[in-house]
């Protein structure tokens, strides 16, 4: 009592009214954040990490993301009032806010394209250009010259507030309506808008229960049984209502209803009498909203015990992280890695944090999602390209609920709104594919992981059987812990790794198109033991290219510097670069001679053989061309699980993680094409590729075996591969990286200078780098070079790299000195139609 009557109430502020001002994302690549005013009714509504809508430009109406709210005027500008607020709470989370300023900072693109990518389409900024009547346009009196069909368009918006364009389209039965349109802007008789429409829509059934009264009030059930008694049909839905939904029972059981389907759709029920009593008042209607994700309460089994082993690695594992944020997991192939992760997430989960689990790849997810919902059940959110926007919606609104603590997804899953985050995995961490490529933001997986992990005071733990160079150097100078798994889980061994020299068999007359006599016998023996084969060829389609006996010729893209890819199934020539496709041709344009034929060979080419040597297998291939549907990989996956297929072919999609106890062999086809790359990273990505597909042999128990087909035995990768030997790999590859300033003892900015003219993009590229030069240093900038693949999407390419070592170079001034250079690059006349990207750390 006497607290209350202590209290002083706060005196009343000299200025009534704070003006407030908030800094929004738009979904535009602007190089800053724009600065609206929050109208003074608004400013208990207005909250960072909400949409707001907003004006832009002088016809554009947008929603965007508050990132900060402040009380500072913009300088240089008069801020414009926010139009209206479009969620009472956030739909991005402080954290995340954060994470995607470093996103765009470090790898130097906009915060707009981040929110781009980041937020799934459904939540997405989304707008659709409508028109409207100007406000200050009059049609009765204002008397503006107007052509017949314009008069047609004002008529109609007299009608309707606003009309999109396809409306417009449709009402003057025109294709060409925007000359209209844009005669009426400039008339100021009407406005564009975009309308925001939110576009995620939850999943609705429809449903019927019993009226209220026929439950609640006592008789009414007898009294409506009576009733009906004359009336079979209708009898017989109430019967059947009341079996499946035991009102009479238990009277709560009602408001759940049952969905209108089970009875509608039940054989020996009439459907109409259903909808007579809805009629009558009998039964009643209802919407409810249902998961998208079916949930599974049946299964909840314990993770499986672990090893000693596992447990030893576990709790070195809890150990570190003591210590350190960072811990990787370095277990061979088929050490029972995904085992252990499961145990960690676990007791993250009971401790009420939120887990993410980061995979390379959508093949990967298919067979781990099955093992954890096993034991999280509907914890467990998953997310990735294959599912729809409104899927993707749902698990971003279930992680900021709540509902999902935990998910599995693939590289854009560090997008997701957690703000509760205490375990991240990342398994398979040397993997590329975490890497985007094209469009910005050009972001790694693996380090927006490790941000994200150290803003929310997170633990992450690296897991791999081929750690990248980078990850592995950084545990050997004890930043981050390690921890080794140095043998299979249970029985299984190693398998053991056979080399088969390609040119001998050719000699000897043993090759069967790409195959050789041995790999042929082995894959024979195995499918007659009833065991599996994978087999690995890094190229899909069915021929790299095609040429001409005759006269030689090979047809390239037209719009790329590549020849065509044969695919066989549908007669196509492709290009994998742009998509450009024609039909195959029967005979040789150039010179029409019926000699064409296809050079090299891919996974389709792999297939066709092997299904005509051994037509009894049953041979499944799983690459782009096959994945392209939802559901394909679970399907290719689940059918060779189950032993229906015995041979699977594919490129390294099939490499990554996959876990098949029957498989007892692998074949490589072509290990030469995976050798040869021209990069710094050729001799680790070609060791991680051999070790990885070789991996997927001899999981459990039956000893496996791998064929690797070559022209080039000696090479001495193979040694290191054959030995499973990553220790010699890494420091012959450190002490290489040291030598010539590679990562980790640099970063790279691969810097691509793009435009249609050849000699445009070149002298573009030139200045660019002398301009580089000039602020960095000759030592920092190397080429301008015409990249192997010279031409894409007709933009000729040249390459610009930067290399900042890790040692007094200020990486953030560095960047800002690339990003300005460029911009100048930008104003310069001769360069106009000039597209510079800048990649951070290339994969
Ligand atoms: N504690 C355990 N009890 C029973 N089976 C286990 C246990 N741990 C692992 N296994 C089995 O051993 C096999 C290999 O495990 P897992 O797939 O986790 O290996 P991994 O280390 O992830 O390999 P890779 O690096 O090749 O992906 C799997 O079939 C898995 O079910
Ligand atoms: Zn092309």
């Amino acid at each position: 009592m006497s607290e209350l009557l202590n209290f002083n109430y706060p005196p009343e502020p000299a200025v009534d009214r704070v003006t407030l001002f908030a800094d929004v994302i738009l979904p535009l690549p602007l190089p800053k954040l724009y600065t609206y005013r929050i109208p003074f009714e608004m400013n208990d509504e207005v909250l960072v990490g909400a949409r707001v809508i907003v004006q832009f430009g002088a016809k554009r109406v947008l929603s965007c993301i508050v990132a900060d709210i402040h009380e500072n005027a913009p300088a240089d500008y008069q801020a414009k009032y926010i139009l209206d607020v479009l969620d009472d709470k956030p739909i991005v989370t402080a954290p995340q806010l954060k994470l995607f300023r470093w996103i765009a900072d470090y790898y130097m693109c906009t915060i707009g394209e981040v929110i781009n990518a980041a937020l799934p389409s459904a939540l997405k900024l989304s707008s659709e250009s409508r028109i409207q009547l100007h406000p200050h346009f009059n049609p009765e009196e204002d008397d503006i010259p107007l052509a017949s069909q314009e008069v047609k368009i004002i008529y109609a918006l007299q009608q309707n507030p606003a009309l999109t364009f396809t409306e417009v389209g449709n009402l003057l039965q025109l294709k060409s309506y925007h000359k209209y349109i844009k005669s009426l802007i400039q008339k100021e008789a009407i406005i564009i808008f975009e309308q925001v429409s939110d576009r995620f829509s939850p999943k609705v059934v429809k449903k019927i229960r019993l009226t209220e009264h026929f439950v609640q009030e006592e008789g009414m059930l007898e009294e409506l049984f009576n009733q009906l008694a004359t009336k079979p049909k209708q009898l017989d839905i109430l019967l059947n209502y009341l079996q499946k939904v035991p009102v009479h029972q238990n009277i709560h059981l009602n408001s759940a209803g049952i969905e209108k389907s089970v009875l509608a759709n039940n054989p020996h029920l009439s459907k109409s009498s259903i909808d007579s009593l809805i009629k009558k008042g009998v039964f009643e209607q209802f919407d409810q909203i249902i998961s998208r994700f079916p949930v599974d309460n049946t299964v909840s089994l314990q993770p499986m015990k672990l090893s000693e082993h596992q447990e030893q690695a576990k709790d070195e594992i809890l150990g570190l992280f003591k210590e350190k944020d960072t811990v990787l997991l370095h277990g061979v192939t088929g050490s029972g890695k995904t085992e252990v992760y499961i145990d960690l997430i676990k007791h993250a989960l009971e401790a009420g944090g939120q887990v993410l689990y980061l995979l390379p790849e959508i093949a990967l997810t298919a067979q781990i999602v099955t093992r954890l919902i096993k034991v999280f059940g509907d914890k467990l959110g998953i997310y990735h390209s294959k599912f729809s926007d409104n899927e993707r919606a749902e698990v971003w609104q279930g992680v900021l609920s709540g509902r999902f603590q935990m998910v599995v997804g693939v590289r854009s899953a560090v997008f997701l709104p957690f703000h509760n985050l205490s375990l991240v995995i990342v398994d398979e961490e040397h993997e590329p594919s975490y890497k985007q490529y094209e469009p910005a933001p050009r972001y790694n997986a693996r380090e927006t992981a490790l941000m994200m992990a150290h803003l929310q005071g997170a633990k992450t733990l690296l897991g791999s059987a081929t750690p990248s160079i980078e990850t592995y150097y950084n545990c050997k100078t004890d930043r981050w812990g390690l921890v080794n798994m140095h043998k299979r889980f249970g029985e299984a061994q190693m398998p053991t790794i056979e080399l088969i020299n390609v040119r001998e068999e050719q000699q000897r007359k043993n090759m069967h198109n790409h195959f050789s006599g041995k790999l042929v016998t082995a894959i024979e023996e195995r499918l007659a033991r009833n065991e599996q084969v994978i087999l690995f060829q890094n190229r899909r389609g069915y021929a790299p290219f095609i040429s001409c006996d005759e006269c030689s010729w090979i047809p390239k893209c037209q719009h790329c510097a590549v020849s065509l890819s044969y695919h066989k199934y549908n007669n196509e020539l492709r290009c994998h670069y742009c998509g450009y496709h024609e039909r195959m041709p029967h005979d040789c344009p150039a010179c029409g001679a019926t000699t064409l034929r296809s050079m090299g060979f891919g996974t389709e080419k792999v297939e066709d053989d092997l299904k005509l040597m051994l037509p009894n297998a049953e041979v499944q291939r799983m690459d782009l061309d096959t994945t392209k549907k939802k559901n394909s990989y679970q399907q290719i996956i689940a059918d060779f699980e189950s032993g229906k297929t015995n041979v699977l072919i594919g490129t390294q999609m099939v490499t990554k993680g996959l876990d098949f106890e029957n498989v007892s062999l692998v074949g490589i086809l072509n290990a030469d094409s995976i050798i040869h790359f021209p990069d710094f990273r050729a001799h680790e990505r070609a060791y991680q590729l051999f070790v990885q597909v070789s991996g997927r042999a001899g999981r459990k128990g039956k000893p496996g075996t791998v064929l690797i087909q070559t022209r080039d035995p000696l090479q001495p990768i193979f040694r290191k591969v054959h030995s499973n030997d990553y220790t010699s790999l890494y420091e012959h590859e450190i002490e290489e990286r040291m030598r010539f300033g590679y990562p980790p003892f640099a970063r790279m900015i691969r810097i691509t200078v793009k435009h249609p003219d050849e000699k445009i993009s070149e002298n573009a590229a030139i200045v660019l780098a002398k301009d580089l030069t000039d602020q960095l240093g000759t030592q920092l900038v190397l080429g301008p070079e015409v990249p192997y693949i010279f031409k894409i999407r007709n933009l000729f390419l040249n390459e610009i790299h930067v290399k900042l070592p890790r040692e007094n170079v200020n990486l953030r001034a560095a960047k800002q000195a690339i990003s300005k250079v460029i911009q100048q690059l930008y104003l310069l006349p001769d360069f106009k139609g000039i597209r510079v990207v800048a990649d951070v750390d290339p994969a």
